[in-house]
């Protein structure tokens, strides 16, 4: 068959094979992104059009001090245990904190303050130095609330809205939906008077753009925030409710240490990015999204 065939006509002389639809097609050497980076790309995108800064989460290394006492985790919490928790060897423990705050959160954890009772307990600096993986992004929004703390120091007072996606790491035991590391999504709004009509309002909008447009709260319970709010999220899909992440209010007991006024409220909500990622794309065990995989 030629150009020339096409256009004097000879082609209509000429014998065809039947087209065979389903012939393999040729072998494509071309590569593909990650389910994990596209939908990473997805909230990303969505929390920007949301408004949200992003927050740099570039410090996997992280102390005990901003990943649990600034957070009002208390010292005797099991999360804090080397069964949940991946310390460090070396360097195991972090020295340089900002002393007038430290002050502030062993007062907060020992004796309370703020019309909180505390812990009433005997809270020590050395296990608040020591270094471990992050078991949540929610230690770098600690660390960045304590920088917008600082700067409401000096009136006006500027609302902020910030958001990560990052890896997070827990010594757990592994199954087939959980891994001893995972992506956390973290989202959080720091304003004068925000309720917890406020922070429901944000959930619908977000998870809308996910997909979810029926969700409803549960009562629930975590040390840095009251109220606590699971996330349950109706999936037309499979036609029934998911549980699609946490969320709440961020306690006094971390944020007047800080140095936040009184009306300062920062309503904040967290999920992984794996859950939806195995969802939306279908795969039911997450080591296919990890390791070498031949026919990914
Ligand atoms: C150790 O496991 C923790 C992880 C992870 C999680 C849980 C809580 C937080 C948080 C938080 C938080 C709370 C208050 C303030 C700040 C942060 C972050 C991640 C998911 C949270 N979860 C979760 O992601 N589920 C999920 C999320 C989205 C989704 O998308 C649909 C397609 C549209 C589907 C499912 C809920 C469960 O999977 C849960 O069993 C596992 N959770």
């Amino acid at each position: 068959l030629t150009r020339e065939s096409l256009q004097n006509g000879d082609w209509k002389e000429l014998e065809f094979k039947e087209f065979n639809l389903n012939a393999q097609g040729m072998p494509s050497k071309f590569g593909a992104l990650h389910p994990l980076l596209k939908v990473r790309k997805q909230v990303k995108d969505i929390f920007i059009q949301m408004g949200y800064e992003e927050m740099a989460t570039n410090n996997y290394i992280e102390s005990s001090f901003w990943n649990f006492d600034a957070l009002f985790q208390p010292q005797q919490h099991p999360a804090r245990d080397s069964h949940d928790t991946f310390f460090l060897r070396t360097p195991s423990t972090t020295k340089e904190l900002p002393e007038d705050y430290v002050e502030r959160v062993k007062r907060v954890h020992e004796s309370g303050g703020y019309e909180s009772r505390g812990y009433g307990c005997n809270w020590k600096r050395e296990e608040a130095e020591k270094n471990l993986l992050r078991t949540h992004t929610t230690a770098v929004s600690s660390r960045i609330l304590y920088l917008l703390a600082k700067e409401a120091q000096q009136p006006p007072f500027a609302p902020k809205k910030y958001f990560s996606i990052d890896r997070v790491f827990r010594n757990e035991s592994v199954d087939r939906t959980h891994l001893a590391e995972f992506h956390q999504i973290e989202g959080w709004i720091c304003d004068r008077g925000l309720t917890l009509g406020n922070l429901m309002g944000v959930l619908e909008d977000f998870f809308k753009r996910l997909g979810m447009s029926k969700l409803k709260f549960k009562p629930a319970y975590n040390p840095y925030t009251e109220p606590s709010m699971e996330i349950f999220g109706y999936h037309k899909g499979f036609r029934k409710w998911v549980e699609i992440g946490n969320s709440g209010m961020f306690r006094p007991e971390m944020l007047r240490p800080m140095g936040f006024p009184e009306d300062v409220e920062v309503i904040a909500w967290g999920l992984s990015l794996e859950r939806p990622a195995m969802i939306l794309y279908e795969i039911d065990n997450i080591r296919e999204m990890f390791g070498h995989q031949v026919d990914l």
